[in-house]
């Protein structure tokens, strides 16, 4: 029986992908092999040493402390796209929002008193300060071409918007889905200059984290908006209430909210609901507990953020070890030797490696010992042993 801890409230429909029979799944659970979460922070959580995975229903690993997932050889899956439908549909309604001015115009319609014919006379010789404009022809800067922003990126282009898009590592599957008449920008900077709206979709890692700072504000095209429904850190919020004063950005339209934004008229924050459809949460849970469950069933990787792509189908007969380890040589000749001196042969192998970590999956032909598990455990440099 696995132990799946969750943190956050996980879609019913990702929580029935795993058997009762199989999984035992549930907010207060001790010892767990695996968590599922949302945005819940684990920076300050005491990972547990049974932990073996975890399991992030959404985009942004921000929330897990990756490092301490390395240093232990544990897998943080996400759900890579699952929701980018739901972002890109509020990215619109944020650029609408602030192209009409409709949060201001709505506000000022709740003040309107009287009966019928004074609230129309009051609204006829209220409305020329909510004028707007249209998007055809205007540009649209994207940040980031992932899943996200290369659908929003589409959307505009299907709006009839310029797009100018920025993304030093900008995958091919996100290179093919792109409109090809979208513009390759050269830097954040090309972006910020060129566009009247810019939309932000990188991650939050160190070389984001305050990307769109005083500086780069100050060199903007004059009254542009700016939509950021990746991470609050990656813009300077104090910067922004700066560049809304001086008038060069017309409008901030976040999911962020924060002390240094409230109550200024030029920002819409919404309190992170990028991801908040039915749609998004289900796509999200189905997709982070297949990856989980795969994982602890089977040692086959998907979709996991510090570790490589791994499948291996399984040789019948006897035990399928896995192992991670550091990315330093000759870890396999030892990995084999404790297998060989034990009379075990390997049927079928598969090893592979991203950044500081290594995975090895092999299906031996019969039941590996106690003391070769304990064997491979002492080789300096591995992290985690499994025998499936
Ligand atoms: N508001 C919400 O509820 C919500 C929902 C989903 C995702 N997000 C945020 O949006 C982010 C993007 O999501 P996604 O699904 O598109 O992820 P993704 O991994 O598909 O795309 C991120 C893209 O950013 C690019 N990138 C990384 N560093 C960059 C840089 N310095 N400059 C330009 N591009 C850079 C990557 O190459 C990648 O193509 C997530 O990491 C998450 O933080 C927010
Ligand atoms: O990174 C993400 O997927 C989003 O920020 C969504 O977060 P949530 O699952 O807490 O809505």
């Amino acid at each position: 029986m696995y132990k799946i801890l969750t943190f956050n409230n996980i879609s019913t429909r990702g929580l029935e992908r795993l058997p009762r029979e199989r999984f035992e799944v549930s907010s207060e659970i001790q010892h767990p092999d695996a968590v599922l979460l949302r945005s819940a922070k684990l920076h300050d959580w005491a990972v547990p040493d049974t932990l073996k995975a975890v399991g992030r229903a959404g985009a942004g690993v921000n929330n897990i402390p990756m490092a301490a997932m390395n240093e232990r050889g544990i897998p943080v899956f996400n759900a890579p796209g699952a929701n980018a439908n739901a972002v890109k549909e509020l990215v619109l309604a944020g650029m609408f929002l602030a192209a009409r001015n409709i949060c201001p115009a709505w506000a000022f319609a709740q003040t309107l008193e009287g009966d019928d014919a004074a609230m129309n006379k009051a609204a006829e010789a209220g409305k020329k300060q909510f004028t707007g404009f249209e998007l055809p022809g205007r540009t649209l800067g994207v940040i980031g071409l992932g899943a996200i922003g290369v659908s929003v990126a589409n959307a505009a282009a299907a709006l009839g918007m310029k797009v100018v898009g920025y993304d030093p590592k900008i995958t091919v599957r996100s290179a093919w889905n792109l409109e090809s008449g979208v513009y390759r920008a050269q830097s954040v900077d090309e972006v910020m200059t060129a566009s009247d709206i810019v939309t932000l979709h990188v991650p939050e890692v160190d070389e984001t984290r305050g990307m769109i700072n005083a500086a780069r504000l100050a060199a903007s095209r004059e009254g542009q908006v700016l939509l950021n429904f990746a991470r609050a850190g990656i813009v300077d919020d104090d910067a922004i209430i700066k560049a809304l004063d001086e008038g060069r950005l017309s409008r901030y339209v976040c999911d962020f909210p924060a002390a240094a934004l409230k109550g200024h008229d030029g920002v819409v924050a919404l309190p992170h609901i990028g991801a908040s459809t039915d749609e998004a949460q289900e796509n999200c849970a189905i997709m982070a507990a297949d990856e989980v469950r795969d994982f602890l069933e089977t040692g086959n990787v998907t979709n996991a953020v510090n570790f490589p792509e791994l499948i291996l189908p399984r040789n019948a007969g006897g035990d399928r070890l896995t192992v991670v380890n550091a990315n330093v040589p000759n870890m396999l000749g030892q990995i084999s030797s404790a297998l060989a001196e034990a009379g075990l042969n390997i049927d079928d192998m598969y090893n592979k490696s991203q950044g500081e970590l290594a995975y090895s999956v092999a299906d031996v032909d019969g039941t590996i010992p106690p003391a070769v598990i304990e064997r491979l455990q002492g080789i300096d440099g591995v992290l985690m042993v499994r025998v499936i």
